[in-house]
């Protein structure tokens, strides 16, 4: 006996019915979280005070903006996601969001989020969130991700905004440490993303996409890793010897990046073999999620110490 299977494929003009969590899904709460955090870590950190209404809303706005541009991403790239092992059960290539649904969602959580952060926060911390959606759906997304390798370098702006966003959320101004924490997020974006591009090279080849170990292979990758998580060491302990934070942040900041360079070591200096289960370069990036925490968080720390007189510094 044989039998017959008829793929429906959802379109945007087949009823389907999507689950919230399937909208959950396309912000990447995964990656929000941080983000998230480190836009909560600029906003605690800054010298000045907010009404914590007013700092939850502004932390609630970077979420939604995030999660929005993560949800405008997966809108753009539905067939990219199809034809990655990694990307395709999302909502939209998986048939449980349609394309228009995901596009509406992903409106209605940008707009509000930029309208409101400009009238109850400020105009210049929504003009920074916008900018910052504009970076990473336009920039990053449509432009730089599917034509160039230095797609990351120049597109690890897009989550390098929020802790700025929180600081000028408090202050209403942009002044060196808050740059010094774009500048942070900015550097670590490439050893961050090429250490997992290196295990999940083969998608990104077969998908077309030219991210670093595809183009220019795995030993130039393998050189760029270690060179920016060699740079992240002075560049993360500037905040300190600026003298806009403590010692205790210069003290952390020295041995968090410290490790996440001696684990940049063995990925930038060894060669995979055929079968390589990657376990250095899974390790590093593993580690540099726990790392951003981490730095973001003893930041925070220090600003609580010099507010209580504990430490000296200078925030500003
Ligand atoms: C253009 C810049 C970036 C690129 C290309 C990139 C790329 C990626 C990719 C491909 C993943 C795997 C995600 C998955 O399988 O769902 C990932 C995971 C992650 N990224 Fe990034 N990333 C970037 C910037 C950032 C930034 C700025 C942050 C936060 C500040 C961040 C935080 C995370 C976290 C927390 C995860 C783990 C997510 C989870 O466990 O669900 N990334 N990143
Ligand atoms: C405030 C604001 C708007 C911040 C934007 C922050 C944001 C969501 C940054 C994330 C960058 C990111 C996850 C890239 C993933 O790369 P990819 O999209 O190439 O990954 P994929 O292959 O998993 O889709």
């Amino acid at each position: 006996m044989t039998t017959t299977t008829t793929l429906i494929t959802p379109t945007a003009a087949t009823p389907m019915s999507s689950h919230w969590r399937d909208f959950l899904a396309l912000t990447k709460p995964g990656v929000v979280r941080l983000v998230v955090f480190t836009g909560l870590c600029g906003l605690l950190a800054a010298p000045g005070h907010i009404n914590p209404v007013l700092g939850f809303t502004a932390i609630l706005c970077i979420a939604l903006a995030a999660g929005g541009a993560a949800a405008f991403n997966q809108w753009y790239e539905s067939e990219l996601d199809a034809r990655m092992k990694r990307t395709a059960k999302r909502p939209i290539p998986a048939g449980r969001v349609s394309r228009n649904d995901a596009r509406d969602f992903a409106s209605v959580l940008c707009g509000a989020s930029v309208l409101v952060m400009g009238l109850a926060i400020g105009w210049l911390a929504a003009a920074i969130l916008a900018v910052s959606i504009f970076y990473y759906v336009v920039v990053y997304t449509m432009w730089l991700k599917p034509r160039t390798p230095q797609n990351i370098v120049i597109g690890g702006g897009a989550g390098a905004f929020p802790p700025l966003i929180g600081w000028v959320a408090v202050t209403g101004d942009v002044t060196l440490t808050p740059v010094l924490l774009f500048a942070i997020i900015f550097f670590w974006t490439p050893p961050h993303f090429w250490a997992l591009a290196m295990f999940v090279k083969s998608d990104y080849a077969q998908a077309g996409v030219p991210m670093m170990p595809v183009v220019h292979g795995e030993v130039a990758t393998r050189r760029q890793i270690l060179a920016y998580a060699l740079f992240m060491v002075p560049l993360a302990a500037a905040p300190w010897y600026l003298g806009t934070a403590g010692v205790v942040y210069g003290a952390a900041s020295l041995a968090l990046t410290g490790f996440f360079a001696a684990l940049a070591v063995p990925v930038g200096l060894r060669r995979s073999v055929e079968g390589d289960t990657m376990k250095p370069e899974k390790r590093l990036f593993a580690y540099s999620i726990l790392y951003l925490f981490a730095l973001f968080g003893v930041l925070v720390i220090d600003r609580v110490l010099q507010n209580a007189g504990i430490i000296a510094g200078g925030l500003a």
